[in-house]
């Protein structure tokens, strides 16, 4: 298979030169069939040698099929052994045996050499299980680096037979990938599961991607590595169609950190878009969190009265004028503040976009004008008339003092203008008038105030975008150069070949809706941040996982209501999974004790597998940074890779600073960031500080426990009322 790699790469290489001398002959075709040869080579080239690393990961080894027909790549089609394909003597010959890789390769003679890991020829590799086999004898799991093999893990889906390959007992080495997997320390970022998708995962990874896909799952049972997954699959499938046009909606710039190098290992660069919930709206990102009282007023429905209330009253803000004065057919006419008012508001009625109403509010000044000045009565031929007016019409929209007067008093309005409209507290009062309480719009009004955007603000500023509307912009003239009307000579202009990432930039700001949407953590968005999503996906194919569990969203039937409306009427096909791959047993125990408080009746997935070490449990003896920074120090001592120390969202600056100088292995974290992430080992600080901080702080306590893969240390202070052992009153039974 390398060499066959390598092939490929010289093809790519050569193809890329052969373009470039193609383009010293200097016709403008030539030029432009050039730039794309580069640019699918380019592609191609930088494809492969991203992949060479543990290229070729898996391998299955098959029964005959029943059917004995072959698909478009080149397997056998049939899931189920043909009759007779196992003896009496539960003996059987291997009839077929598949490689699995990241992405296809085929021979010289286009026989598939390797298995695109989305083909369905590889989905027994994923689907096989002891219970139900299929085909599958053995499944091996290869792992690699660069050409070297490091280790072979096999699982036999029939272990009662006894199977020969090529005349030889079939070998069984290894416990199974995925415990190889798992015990595997953690880095800060996220690897791919490729090689050890489970079963009930590859239902979801493969499901069709119509309509809505909706994963509900507990703490590490891999929502968010099927949904990374299901993108790929998604561009196999269909590229045409997805290509550029799959979004992930992420809940922090943490996650996406973390999760932004899964796709590309997967073969599929700059094709997705991963964007955090406080970065969906171009040109902001949002690195605030606002107070919980102060989030749950933004986040709610109630925002979007208050909102439309705002888009209006911001017209008359800036000492908008109360009179209007003008001179027509020589008379001087006039309008009072009253006269104003009326106008404005009949011009307002309905939910037209408050922007697209100026050409209506003007018509209506006119009008009102042009009823001053009697002139109405002149003509009673209704084209005398007509042309009469228009005349009148004209007069006065040449005139500055006119054009003055209505850019002040319908000013084109932008979200930021409003949003900066709502910080005066009075007048946001009047606008909340009814649907936030005074404490409310004290405290929104304040938050505004601040520099800096809330993750919160984004929804609200992609909200007033809606209500605003784009205003209508004059088109920007291309600046005529007659050369250019020649042929195409600005092809002739040397181009900068666009990276990959620069490609994907560019696709992502051009885009505003995408083909197919999918939601990460949705059980935490706002009913204004489901409208938000909402808007770029009014035409998608949707995937959506979340844990209800897990929710720090307050209202949590508000925000159903708000995901229904955003996905629509579209049918759901619902999927539910059920093991933990991340904790082991001792700390899920320990986080299911939570769960019963935050949610009573609900089920915690089933861990995979048990370390045999408890959590410990540490009470603050004297400072409560001293104590957590040594027990920090401890894991850090006790695992190979990451520590995360989690603390309420209020101490996370004093916590970066008790870490310092620990290195870059441990990290803090607000309560609210630790989101989606996981470390080999963490500190959780204070459970009481944590559940207290805001209404839904018992489920945001359970995030905080489920992070771990290998220990758990929880630290207790006073307000936790911790026993003599240690343990805090909330994780006790
Ligand atoms: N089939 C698998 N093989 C190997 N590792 C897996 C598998 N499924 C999940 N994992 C690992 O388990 C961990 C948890 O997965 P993931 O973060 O996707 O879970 P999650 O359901 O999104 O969790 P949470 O709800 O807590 O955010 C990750 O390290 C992931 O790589």
């Amino acid at each position: 298979m390398y060499r066959r790699l390598e092939e490929k790469i010289h093809e790519a290489e050569f193809l890329m030169n052969d373009a470039a001398q193609r383009g010293q002959v200097g016709t403008p075709g030539a030029l432009a069939e050039r730039d794309a040869q580069v640019f699918r080579a380019g592609v191609h080239l930088n494809r492969l040698n991203n992949e060479f690393e543990d290229f070729l990961f898996g391998r299955i080894d098959l029964l005959t099929g029943k059917d004995g027909k072959k698909g478009p790549d080149g397997a056998y089609t049939a899931v189920e052994p043909a009759e007779g394909a196992v003896r009496e003597d539960d003996t059987a010959d291997i009839a077929e045996t598949l490689h699995i890789g990241r992405i296809g390769v085929l021979d010289q003679d286009y026989a598939p050499l390797v298995i695109d890991w989305r083909a369905p020829a590889a989905a027994p590799f994923y689907r096989s299980t002891p219970v139900d086999p299929g085909r599958v004898v053995r499944r091996r799991v290869i792992r690699s680096k660069g050409r070297k093999v490091l280790g072979v893990e096999d699982d036999l889906m029939r272990p009662e037979l006894t199977a020969f390959l090529d005349g030889q007992e079939l070998p069984v080495i290894g416990d199974g990938a995925l415990m190889a997997a798992l015990g595997q320390a953690r880095s800060h970022t996220m690897r791919d599961i490729v090689a050890s998708i489970q079963a009930e995962q590859d239902l979801v990874i493969r499901a069709p991607a119509a309509s809505v896909t909706y994963v509900e799952g507990g703490p590490g049972t891999g929502k968010t590595a099927v949904a990374l997954h299901r993108a790929a699959y998604l561009l196999y499938q269909d590229r045409r169609r997805y290509a550029g046009g799959i979004l992930i909606v992420s809940p922090t710039p943490l996650l996406v950190a973390y999760t932004e190098g899964v796709l590309p290992s997967l073969g599929e660069e700059g094709q997705v878009a991963i964007r955090a919930i406080g970065s969906l709206v171009e040109g902001n990102e949002a690195a605030l969190y606002d107070a919980p009282s102060v989030a749950r007023a933004k986040g709610s429905y109630r925002m979007l009265k208050v909102l439309r209330k705002a888009a209006r009253g911001a017209l008359e803000l800036n000492d908008a004028p109360t009179r209007l004065r003008v001179v027509a057919f020589g008379r001087r006419l006039e309008l009072e503040a009253q006269e104003l008012e009326g106008i404005r508001r009949a011009a307002l009625g309905g939910t037209a976009p408050v922007n697209l109403l100026r050409p209506r509010a003007r018509k209506l000044l006119l009008d009102a004008l042009w009823e001053q000045s009697g002139s109405a009565n002149r003509h009673t031929d209704p084209e005398l008339a007509a042309e009469l007016r228009s005349s009148f019409d004209e007069d006065i929209t040449s005139e500055d003092a006119f054009i003055a007067f209505l850019d002040a008093w319908w000013p084109e309005l932008t979200p930021a203008a409003v949003l900066d409209a709502m910080t005066d507290e009075r007048r946001l009062g009047r606008w909340a008038r009814r649907i936030l309480n005074p404490g409310e719009v004290r405290k929104v009004a304040r938050s505004l105030k601040r520099d800096g955007r809330s993750v919160h603000d984004i929804a609200l500023l992609d909200e007033l975008q809606a209500i605003l509307g784009a205003p209508a912009r004059p088109r920007k003239k291309r600046e005529l150069d007659p050369l250019d009307q020649l042929t195409g000579l600005e092809e002739l202009m040397p181009v900068r070949e666009e990276s990959q990432r620069e490609r994907a930039e560019r696709l992502a700001q051009e885009r505003t809706e995408y083909a197919h949407v999918i939601v990460d953590e949705a059980q935490d968005l706002t009913p204004m941040q489901w409208r938000m999503v909402g808007r770029r996906g009014r035409h998608a194919t949707w995937t959506v996982v979340g844990d209800p569990a897990q929710s720090s969203w307050s209202d949590p039937d508000e925000a159903a209501q708000a995901r229904d409306e955003a996905l629509g009427s579209r049918p759901r096909r619902r999927f539910q999974l059920t093991v933990n791959y991340r904790n082991p047993a001792e700390i899920a125990d320990l986080a299911a004790k939570v769960l019963a408080l935050a949610m009573p009746g609900s089920e915690s997935p089933k861990a995979v597998r048990s370390t045999g070490v408890e959590p410990r449990f540490s009470v603050v003896a004297d400072m409560l940074g001293e104590t957590v920074r040594d027990e920090a120090a401890r894991l850090l001592e006790r695992v190979d890779g990451t520590v995360g120390v989690v603390v309420a969202m209020q101490r996370r600056a004093e916590a970066r600073r008790w870490l310092a100088g620990l290195g870059d292995r441990v990290v803090a974290l607000g309560s609210l960031e630790a989101k989606g992430l996981e470390y080999d080992a963490t500190v959780v600080v204070s459970p009481a500080e944590i559940a207290d901080e805001s209404p839904a702080g018992l489920r945001v306590l359970y995030v905080a426990l489920t992070r771990a893969t290998q220990q758990l240390t929880v630290v207790s202070a006073e307000r936790d009322e911790p026993d003599a052992a240690g343990v805090p009153d909330l994780l006790r039974d």
